[in-house]
């Protein structure tokens, strides 16, 4: 049989080069989402219209998510919202494709940088076409580590999330990172410029596109507890070797979220 999704895949790098044509706009409309920190512009808005209009046989979900064994598009028009807002210049376009609930290929522009990564099962991941790979770092101390504290700001969960942030930290690791956007950052694994990232209370829209390129690129993509990554349960970690995965996991302090589709929370066992 012909190589079914090679079409498709081919179609989204130019769709997410496309709705990357963004300008930073001081006038630009700022509206919120879940809390008064979630932001969300008329760009947001704008660019999800591009990339539904042009991607094939698109029906779009306003709310929740869930997988089925359809061919599905997740996509994240401006991943790294509030940079674009303050025109910090981080700010992606991510798009993946799952079918029979499993992630085929994903496509991550960083737009300001003009980076266009990509990658498809079995086929290697590429930043602007020349193949990436993670770094080859083992020892904790020799590595960097980018976590970020989201938009919920109930400091119970903050107290964890920094607890965490300053454990790691003191390891000690190089240093600690975050460029603002979940989907850059799993692509800054995938080229080995850090070791790994992990952030609990992501959705399934920052993340997606971002797991196929990281591991198509070597590394590893799993629940914060080290069980198998699921890609509604809003936790993830990615890395470049199970031995900085281990020893992350040892640091991080869960904590709850409700899921993207809805579940009740399910308990991941880990594979350590
Ligand atoms: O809302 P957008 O699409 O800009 O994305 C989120 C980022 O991707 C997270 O890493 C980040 O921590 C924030 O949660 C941020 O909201
Ligand atoms: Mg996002």
């Amino acid at each position: 049989m012909a190589d079914e999704w090679q079409e498709a895949y081919e179609f989204a790098v130019e769709v997410a080069r496309k709705a990357g044509m963004v300008k930073i706009d001081k006038e630009m409309k700022v509206l919120t989402k879940s809390s008064t920190v979630d932001l969300v512009t008329k760009t947001d808005e704008r660019v999800e219209k591009i990339i539904i209009e042009q991607l094939p046989c698109t029906e779009s979900t306003e709310k929740g998510c869930e997988l089925t064994d359809a061919p599905t598009w997740i996509i994240d028009p401006v991943d790294g919202t509030t940079n674009f807002v303050h025109g910090f210049p981080f700010v992606a376009v991510s798009i993946a494709f799952a079918v029979k609930k499993e992630l085929e290929f994903g496509v991550v522009y960083s737009c300001l940088e003009d980076k266009m990564y990509r990658a498809r099962n079995g086929k290697g991941a590429f930043c602007n076409d020349e193949p990436i790979s993670v770094s080859d770092v083992k020892d904790i101390t020799k590595s960097i580590i980018i976590s970020e504290h989201g938009t919920d700001r109930t400091p119970a969960k903050v107290e964890k999330i920094f607890s965490t942030m300053q454990k790691i930290l003191c390891i000690p690791v190089h240093g600690l990172r975050g460029s603002g956007t979940a989907a850059t950052n799993m692509c800054l694994v995938a080229t080995g410029a850090v070791e790994a990232f992990f952030e609990i209370g992501i959705h399934c829209w920052d993340v997606a596109a971002g797991a196929v390129i990281v591991r198509e690129a070597g590394g590893i993509v799993l629940d914060v507890s080290g069980g198998p990554f699921d890609l509604m349960s809003r936790r993830m970690l990615s890395a470049n070797h199970e031995d900085i995965a281990k020893r992350i996991i040892k640091e991080i302090e869960v904590f709850e979220v409700p899921r993207d589709d809805g579940v009740k929370h399910l308990q991941q066992p880990s594979s350590f």
